[in-house]
């Protein structure tokens, strides 16, 4: 059971219909947030990510010497230090947020000095091996107790390396990349997947240059960055549980307005649409290297399965879960493999999706590296525990919405993580 439980109630639907206006993107702000804190100049970045993480970020940076105003009308001000960091006089609490520790590790790396970062109980049990290995190639040094935080990056001056990511992580190249920012000389990085590059992106609004090889990037030591004003796009991954909702009832219509439609990110489209849903995507424009569209989806006539494996699950990493937790609805079931990352996110999500699935009485089958949730199921409502994991309650939140009987969803507070709007928002395109 969850730590610290908010349980929520979530009943049966008819349908969903509305339009939904969705917080700015994770991702997008956490690089936005970092890399405004080490400019020079004030970024004014409206549409920031109203979720707790990209807020940990935040709160860092204040310790590592940016100055931050939250507007009323939600823009984030954030003054740079213009590249030198100051020591931080309290240790750098990233919460929950594993993308607030292992990027920011990265940018920190490079400045003399000792920076203690801590996390929330879930943090402190994900591995940090992974950004430990090339940061001490480049010359950091970091301690952590068994590959875990709290970890202690003492920084200094970097040389550049050629570096071959072993896991599909954007963190981890993001890491990369941010030391490679302060290191001399040139970074280059290749990745076997081609995962999130909002950070390739992020880098050249702020004013740096990347060269991109055929797979593999590129980033010159010893540039500056420069402030930006921005507006972050919606949230794909946030959007997806609104998509996934939509999938399940026939004659549903939603839109999404202004989210981001990167490339790297948008395969869940691909996903959904091979899924059944009917999606259009209108005024699609590109600000600083992001795309933005407004999606109009309608509900799929006949609810298909999905096979993800290979290299699909590192595209669509946080969106396995809302997926897993529909799949009963589906004709054809869904098969999840290659997805052991699954385990290391903020709860071991392969575990407490097939927990949660079979507390709702559905049939699955657990494999280390993902699972198969035959389709043609129904679900009864039941309760069901997020471990304090906020994918995990929204996804068990959008499957209730086509249980018999009402779910409890204990935990239900994390959602706050990413989505602090989200049962807000649910409920009010729910029809009922
Ligand atoms: O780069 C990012 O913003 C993220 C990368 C992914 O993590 P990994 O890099 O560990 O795969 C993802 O799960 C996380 O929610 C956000
Ligand atoms: C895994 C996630 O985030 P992070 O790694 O930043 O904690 C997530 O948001 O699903």
């Amino acid at each position: 059971m969850s730590s610290n439980s908010t349980t929520q109630t979530v009943l049966p639907a008819r349908t969903v219909r509305g339009s939904v206006r969705l917080p700015g993107d994770k991702s997008i702000s956490h690089r936005y947030a970092m890399l405004a804190g080490l400019a020079k100049g004030t970024s004014r970045l409206a549409n920031f990510s109203t979720g707790a993480d990209p807020h940990s970020s935040l709160a860092c940076m204040e310790a590592l010497g940016a100055t931050v105003v939250k507007r009323d009308d939600g823009v984030i001000e954030v003054t740079g230090v213009g590249g030198t960091f100051q020591q931080p006089t309290r240790d750098l609490d990233c919460g929950n947020s594993g993308s607030t520790m292992r990027m920011l590790a990265g940018l920190v790396a490079s400045h003399p000095g000792t920076y203690t970062f801590v996390g929330d109980a879930s943090l402190t049990k994900r591995p940090m091996q992974r950004i430990k290995g090339p940061l001490e190639q480049m010359g950091a040094r970091i301690e952590l107790i068994d590959g875990h935080a709290p970890m202690v990056v003492h920084g200094g001056p970097l040389k550049a390396i050629e570096f071959s990511t072993p896991i599909a992580s954007a963190q981890v190249k993001t890491a990369v990349l941010f030391a490679g920012l302060g290191a001399e000389g040139t970074t280059t990085l290749q990745e076997a997947v081609r995962t999130r590059d909002h950070s390739e992106h992020a880098l050249r609004a702020f004013g740096a240059e990347l060269e991109r090889g055929r797979d593999s990037i590129s980033i010159r030591g010893g540039q500056s960055l420069t402030a930006i004003e921005a507006t972050v796009p919606g949230d794909l991954s946030s959007a997806a549980f609104f998509l996934c909702a939509a999938l399940l009832f026939p004659d549903s219509q939603l839109v999404l307005d202004d989210v981001g439609m990167n490339p790297s990110r948008s395969t869940l489209l691909d996903v959904l649409t091979g899924m059944g849903l009917k999606i259009t995507v209108l005024n699609l424009e590109e600000k600083h290297g992001e795309m933005i569209g407004t999606l109009q989806v309608n509900g799929a006539e006949v609810l298909k399965g999905a096979e993800i494996t290979g290299t699909l699950p590192a595209l669509i990493i946080d969106e396995l879960p809302v997926l897993a937790a529909i799949a009963p609805f589906t004709r054809d079931g869904v098969t999840i493999r290659d997805a052991k990352e699954l385990r290391v996110k903020e709860s071991d999500r392969i575990a407490l999706v097939v927990q949660n699935l079979r507390a709702m009485g559905a049939e699955v089958e657990e494999f280390e590296d993902g699972m198969h949730v035959p389709g043609g199921q129904t679900l009864r409502g039941g309760v069901v525990d997020s471990a304090d994991d906020h994918r995990i309650a929204m996804a068990f939140a959008v499957a209730a919405l086509r249980a018999e009987g009402e779910t409890t969803i204990h935990g239900a507070e994390a959602a706050a993580i990413s989505f602090p709007e989200f049962f807000t928002l649910l409920n009010e395109i729910a029809a009922r």
